[in-house]
């Protein structure tokens, strides 16, 4: 190793952080501006950001990562929103689940992720302006949709306003370091299902599957009782302290789940985007063809379909729709001014750009 060439190079990366430190603080003194442009007025744009991130991606000459510089670049834009106003988010705690993960992707680690007991718990804070977004899961690859944020989603004021798309890895934790004499596995019911082959074929069929209401919960608890295991994340085992026994225990490799970010500001075209609506159809034959007609004849695609059954009468259901494209875009437009004419319900969740990082 030649000492006089590492020094250079060290050098050369003492001036260049210089120049990152002032360049940052530049930008920073810029955010700062804006916000007293904005006066108080809505502060997170989700559309900007969107544009950020997707620009710095396409100018990246490497050899860092797109993803990497995406990435850091999230965390100074999160820090530079925090000095107009930090944000505060909620999301299905305890502290450590994915939903936190999610937030925490989406928006940086200078927003304030707030723990609640439950996804209407979350909604309701946000709802109230106690706090300014919420972060919920909605579908799931392996295990399909999260009822509850849909159920949420046809009666709150809240529109959606970003979406994060997370990879989910499930371990087996416990306390101490052995496989043996767990009497109980404690996991949120959607993860036992993620991993449920793995279960079957790792552990005797005496132990006990024990579903609580999310997998940060199934951590502490497994954390206050040694003969339990639990199945969660990285976040959690690192934050109730607990050993991996397994590595991504779950049955599908692609386990991924998609969150909504939920505020009360309708966000403009980037480009990108997606519009989320719900509509409602009497349980007929061919009432969901009729309502997919105008969606195809103006040319938009759908990239989920999605259906309960309707609170309101006993054999209807609502469908949730994604589409590619924005609200303002022509033939969305079009497509939606088609479909209120045959339907008594049509709810436009948002519009938003889509997941970049
Ligand atoms: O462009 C803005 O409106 C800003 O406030 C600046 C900035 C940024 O740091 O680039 C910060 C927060 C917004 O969510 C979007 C972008």
């Amino acid at each position: 190793m030649s000492e006089q060439l590492l020094k250079q190079h060290r050098d050369a990366i003492d001036s260049i952080d210089v120049q990152i430190l002032n360049l940052l603080n530049q930008r920073a003194q810029h955010a700062r501006d804006i916000g007293e442009i904005k006066g108080g007025g809505i502060i997170y744009r989700p559309e900007r950001e969107a544009q950020v991130l997707r620009r710095i991606k396409e100018l990246n000459p490497g050899p860092l990562a797109g993803e990497s510089v995406a990435r850091l670049f999230r965390e100074v834009m999160s820090e530079c929103l925090a000095l107009e106003k930090p944000l505060s988010i909620a999301y299905l705690g305890p502290e450590g689940t994915f939903t936190q993960l999610a937030a925490l992707k989406h928006f940086g680690h200078a927003a304030r992720t707030v723990a609640c007991g439950s996804i209407d718990e979350a909604f309701r804070l946000v709802e109230s302006r106690t706090l300014d977004y919420v972060v919920a899961p909605v579908e799931n690859s392996t295990e399909g949709a999260i009822g509850r944020t849909l159920d949420l989603m046809v009666s709150s004021p809240l529109k959606i306003c970003g979406e994060v798309v997370l990879r989910i890895h499930h371990h087996l934790l416990r306390k101490d370091g052995t496989q043996d004499g767990i009497r109980r596995v404690y996991a949120h019911a959607q993860a036992l299902a993620q991993c449920h082959e793995w279960l079957n074929k790792n552990l005797p069929a005496s132990v006990e599957r024990v579903s609580v209401a999310s997998n940060a919960e199934a951590a502490r608890l497994a954390a206050e009782e040694p003969d339990c295991a639990a199945i969660a994340g990285q976040a959690a085992a690192e934050r109730y302290n607990l050993l991996k026994l397994a590595e991504n225990i779950e049955d599908e490799p692609n386990n991924t789940t998609r969150f909504l970010v939920l505020g009360h500001q309708d966000v403009g075209p980037t480009g990108q985007d997606k519009t989320s609506i719900i509509v409602s159809a009497p349980n007929r034959p061919g009432a969901v063809h009729y309502l997919l007609e105008p969606l195809a004849a103006n040319g938009v695609s759908m990239t989920k379909f999605e259906s309960r059954p309707s609170r309101a009468g006993l054999w209807d259901y609502v469908f949730f729709i994604d589409m590619e494209g924005h609200v303002q875009d022509a033939n969305l437009a079009a497509a939606l001014e088609d479909l209120r004419q045959r339907t008594a319900f049509v709810k436009v969740l948002g519009a938003y750009p889509l997941a970049v990082l």
